[in-house]
């Protein structure tokens, strides 16, 4: 029988929650420290450790049929390589960044700057479009510290909690992308391989709905149970059963894992108690 192929991040910010949402997927993986490849025992994936950055290109060539990659990496070398499914892990942003102590009014501030960046391609975009010409500086860590050492004006790299960019003294002053994991497909897959690609896509969505779901019991009186039903943002209409006491019933719905804190304090002004909101561990809608 036929094996998907997978390419996860080897080591790394990636490594982890990509081998979680195979493993939330039912998949259990050898994940022996020192081995590049590894099959699944309960499903036909081959799975391939391999440096975020060569990714694209094993796509591309087909080495590989899918991948769990960031998507600023596709935007930089993705080119014919199609996303199937955004994974909600690894946000960060690409952001131009300059010293801290500079104004700035537009991105035309850029205009004969030399610019050091791992993401060339995606300056060279962005700068294109806005009509902008700078000197680019590829290197391919530490980039922060470019400025600081005389080695260009500014920089562009990846942005999340922002400490990094603090440390050196810069500030962000344009944000070129929003990024997360995404699982990213060759253009080569073959139909065998498309096939078991949607039985794993299948999965990954009913384990991506449940993360972003709660499930919520509360307990009302009769009268009640009406008007909190319209509070709660759910996403179908609620079960309700009748309590042992008199007069009260228990509500059970699933609502939006966000969506909670908005709606307590009305919950519980209209007489909800014993709120209880649980994990849910699959969703298949
Ligand atoms: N600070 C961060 N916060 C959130 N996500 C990040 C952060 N830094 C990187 N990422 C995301 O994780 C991906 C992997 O980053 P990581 O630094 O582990 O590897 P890398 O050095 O880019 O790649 P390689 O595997 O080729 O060495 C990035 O492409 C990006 O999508
Ligand atoms: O905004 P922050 O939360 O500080 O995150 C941003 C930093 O994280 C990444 O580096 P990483 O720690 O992955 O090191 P690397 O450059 O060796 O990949 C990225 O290259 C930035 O330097
Ligand atoms: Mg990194």
């Amino acid at each position: 029988m036929k094996k998907l192929k997978i390419a996860i991040q080897k080591s790394g910010r990636l490594n982890e929650d990509s081998l979680k949402i195979l493993k939330d997927c039912g998949i259990s993986i050898d994940n022996g420290k020192d081995q590049l490849k590894a099959a699944a025992r309960n499903f036909p994936l081959e799975v391939f450790y391999l440096r975020n950055g060569d990714i694209p290109q094993y796509l591309r060539d087909g080495v590989v049929d899918i991948a769990i990659i960031g998507e600023n990496v596709l935007v930089e070398k993705g080119e014919n390589i199609t996303i199937a499914e955004k994974l909600g892990f690894s946000k960060c942003k690409v952001s131009l960044a300059i010293p801290k102590g500079e104004t700035y009014n537009s991105v035309k501030d850029f205009e004969g700057k030399r610019i050091a960046t791992s993401y060339p391609e995606t300056v060279k975009a962005y700068l294109k479009e806005k009509g902008v010409k700078a000197d680019l500086h590829i290197i391919n860590g530490s980039v922060e510290i470019a400025p600081n050492i005389g080695l260009a004006d500014a920089i562009c790299d990846i942005v999340s909690s922002g400490s990094t960019l603090f440390k050196n003294n810069l500030k962000e002053v344009e944000i070129m992308l929003k990024s997360e994991a995404v699982l990213a497909v060759s253009p080569k897959i073959q139909a065998e391989e498309q096939q078991i690609l949607q039985k794993l896509q299948f999965r990954i969505q009913s384990v991506l709905t449940a993360r972003s779901s709660k499930y919520i019991l509360l307990n009302a009186p009769n009268e009640k149970i009406e008007a909190i039903s319209k509070i709660l943002p759910v996403l179908k209409s609620p079960t309700i059963l009748p309590l042992a006491e008199k007069g009260w019933s228990s509500l059970h719905s699933v609502i939006k894992k966000e969506d909670f804190w908005d709606v307590i304090d009305e919950l519980k002004a209209n007489g909800a108690e014993g709120i209880l909101v649980c994990p849910i561990e699959k969703m298949v809608l």
